[in-house]
């Protein structure tokens, strides 16, 4: 069987603090090339902080997490954070496009935080735009653009760079349906590439649509109603 993408073997996490706050109790999780996995549960159930550990911005108290065959824990935070750029692509519920920006420019100052040189930007830019079906709006400034635009707009800033993992917080959670499905076909997309994709998510619909959806209950994850 070929490496997965991500896994993570026996994860717990305690926020330290008087009293600690233990959240994760034992979590594995292994999520293969092309896979799309819904992580679902309720509030408070630790999904931001799986998902935070999952998107090398915080380590767990114990366990393993390797990401594309590599020991994350072990990292210095300078590679973590180098990991991170090249590996990881997230797109969050706040799509966080800057207003005053064209959607080309969103893009482009991306890239230029990423490292990536001058002249190898605008055809990263246009590749991602059309991915999305935004080129007709690459001009727009980010405030003009509808809530369904923006959250593609986020998604095309997530698959900027390629990468192989897509990490997303509630992506379609101020959608209405239509543009909802149009986020997830987007996933589709990347995941027929061999993108591993791994949604947070309180959608039902999310949910089913996904490979498989996880329920995170009680610190561990267990195949859920929707799987
Ligand atoms: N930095 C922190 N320090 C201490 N406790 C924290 C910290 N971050 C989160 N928690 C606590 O950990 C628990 C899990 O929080 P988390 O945000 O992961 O849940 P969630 O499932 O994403 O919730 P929601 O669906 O409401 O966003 C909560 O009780 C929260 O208060």
């Amino acid at each position: 069987m070929s490496r997965p993408a991500l896994e993570v073997r026996d994860v717990t996490k305690t926020y330290v603090g008087h009293p600690p706050t233990p959240v994760l109790h034992g979590v594995d999780l292994s999520v293969g090339a092309g896979e799309r996995v819904a992580i679902f549960g309720s509030s408070g159930s630790g999904k931001s902080t799986l998902l935070n550990i999952l998107g090398l911005l915080d380590v767990p108290t114990s366990g393993a997490y390797d990401l594309l065959g590599q020991d994350t824990c072990a990292l210095s935070s300078s590679t973590r954070a180098k990991h991170r750029a090249s590996a990881l692509g997230f797109v969050f519920q706040e799509h966080h496009v800057l207003g005053a920006r064209t959607v080309a420019e969103n893009l482009a100052i991306k890239l230029a935080i990423s490292g990536v040189g001058r002249r190898g930007r605008a055809d990263l830019v246009r590749d991602a735009l059309t991915q999305v079906g935004l080129t007709h709006r690459r001009n727009a400034p980010g405030r003009l653009l509808s809530g369904g635009e923006k959250q593609r707009l986020a998604v095309a800033r997530a698959i900027l760079t390629q990468p192989p993992v897509l990490l997303a917080d509630e992506p379609t959670g101020n959608l209405d349906r239509a543009n909802a499905d149009n986020i997830l076909d987007l996933f589709d997309s990347q995941a027929r590439k061999g993108v591993a994709v791994v949604v947070i998510t309180h959608d039902p619909t999310t949910a089913r649509w996904a490979d498989r959806a996880l329920e995170l209950d009680g610190g561990r994850l267990r195949l859920g109603a929707h799987g």
